[in-house]
């Protein structure tokens, strides 16, 4: 029978056991098969915390797993809260909006000790989460979707394919928000269709906003299907208009993308008014980000990230760094201001342009950006630069790989500073530290995302050196 055809919900008392992958809550109960035998059914209840007893329904009753629908929660966990969000029941941004700030740190701190646990590392050199005072308004960046009914907002939890319309998000800053709500109004006003994925038909696709904390400029930018002139031009000079009088908005966008694939990107982009780039700055340096540059997306938590690292690398005059998976320099400048010469590597070509630059426009003259995809990178910098002392690597959430992790131990660095986004893909490259005589020393969790399931990590891997 498939997931489509119409069954009846069952209803279940359940225990939360675990979370999964997403944050939703697991649970195990048995029913019987056609024959009356019994047989497990795992749950999936989201919004819900390892400990509580819980009704709900189960939609899929008759398979191995089922997506419920949590009815009553009968025996809550004390960590249980309220978030003063509208959107509480509904966004799939926040996913643990109905747990304590304390509670959720908690059980990073738990999950990546489980990570290094599992690759034969001892959890207790995992230091408790670093949290937030204030665990709201700390995002610079959001992405929101427009729906063919015309909402303009995140995606439900546990059903991806409805979006809901957006009154406020208590992640994002208040300018950020209010310039969204415009755009938003803007196309209800003029009865823009929102993009089908099925069908691929609809104008509207996504808005991306970006604030900088620093500087307050505001990058809008709108993802469509069609290029924003002919029919569509008295249409986008009523958002130009519109957006007039938000005087941080110092970048408006209209990105034009026909792909089939539904990201944000961009076959063509027009600057409908201001420049294609906004200023931004983190621990004292200045950035250019246009739309698609990856940039700490919390830039509170990433200071103190950049501060870890600075800590547990001490950098000195005399040394030489590589800084792998470099993004536009967040780490790079910073550091390069402490030592002799860095070398960064990052397979984006527009932020390694951009890393040029800013380490130009911050008065640094010792660093050296090559852009080029890190497995290949590596040699070619090795060669280039020759071995280092100091090696910083932040990977994507897939980790740097067991090619690269070779070749780094390979290449002696006396300290490594792993920043990671993912402490699974991190403990698996670690592990292929161990026959090159490293020793993984700490490993400090930092809360970048409140309320979601991701957590960063930054930590300190040495060389002993043969006696
Ligand atoms: C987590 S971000 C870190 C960026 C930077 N360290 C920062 O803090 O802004 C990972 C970076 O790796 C880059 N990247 C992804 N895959 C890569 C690869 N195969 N080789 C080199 N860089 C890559 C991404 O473009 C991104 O800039």
């Amino acid at each position: 029978m498939s997931r489509d055809e119409h069954i009846e919900p069952v209803e279940y008392i359940a225990n939360i056991e675990s979370l999964d992958r997403k944050g939703s809550g697991q649970a195990v109960v048995w029913r019987e098969n056609e024959l009356g035998n019994p047989k497990k059914l795992k749950l999936v209840v989201p919004q819900t915390i390892p400990g509580e007893k819980v009704k709900v329904d189960a939609l899929y009753p008759t398979k191995k797993w089922s997506k419920t629908n949590l009815k009553e929660v009968i025996d809550a966990s004390p960590e249980r809260t309220i978030a003063p969000c509208p959107h509480f029941d509904i966004c799939g941004g926040c996913v643990w909006k109905h747990w304590d700030y304390s509670g959720q740190l908690n059980y990073k701190t738990e999950y990546v000790r489980k990570a290094l646990e599992s690759q034969g590392f001892d959890p207790e050199i995992v230091k408790p989460t670093i949290g937030m005072d204030r665990p709201w308004d700390y995002r610079n960046k959001m992405e929101f979707t427009f729906s063919p009914e015309g909402h303009m907002g995140m995606h439900e939890q546990g059903n991806f394919k409805n979006v809901f319309d957006l009154e406020t998000c208590l992640i994002a800053k208040d300018d950020m928000v209010n310039a969204s709500l415009e755009v938003s109004k803007w196309a209800k006003d003029h009865g823009l269709k929102g993009y089908e994925k099925e069908e691929h038909v609809g104008l509207l696709r996504h808005l991306m906003v970006r604030q900088s904390f620093t500087t307050g400029e505001i990058m809008l930018a709108v993802v469509a299907t069609e290029p924003p002139k002919g029919e569509l031009k008295p249409v986008v000079d009523d958002l130009i208009q519109r957006i007039q009088p938000y005087d941080k908005v110092k970048s408006l966008l209209w990105l034009e993308n026909t792909l089939w694939a539904d990201q944000l990107q961009a076959e063509d982009v027009y600057v409908l008014d201001g420049r294609d780039f906004i200023y931004d700055e983190i621990y004292g340096y200045q950035y250019r980000l246009w739309f698609d540059t990856f940039f700490q997306t919390n830039p509170t938590q990433a200071e103190k990230l950049i501060d870890l690292a600075i800590e547990l690398g001490n950098p000195q005059p005399h040394e030489k760094m590589i800084d792998l998976f470099c993004g536009v320099g967040t780490f790079s400048l910073p550091f390069a201001k402490r030592v002799n010469q860095l070398a960064g590597v990052e397979i984006v070509e527009s932020s390694i342009e951009s890393a040029k630059r800013n380490a130009i426009e911050n008065g640094i003259d010792n660093t050296h950006f090559l852009a080029k995809d890190a497995r290949r990178g590596i040699d070619q910098v090795l060669e280039d630069f020759g071995q280092p002392d100091i090696l910083l690597l932040d990977p994507p959430r897939s980790g740097a790989g067991g090619k690269v992790m070779r070749r780094i131990g390979r290449s002696k660095p006396k300290r490594i500073v792993y920043v990671s986004c993912n402490p699974s893909s991190f403990a698996e490259d670690v592990a292929e530290l161990a026959p090159f005589n490293y020793e993984l020393k700490s490993v400090q969790p930092v809360d970048l995302f409140p309320h979601t399931v991701h957590v960063e990590l930054v930590s300190e891997i040495i060389l002993n050196e043969e006696e």
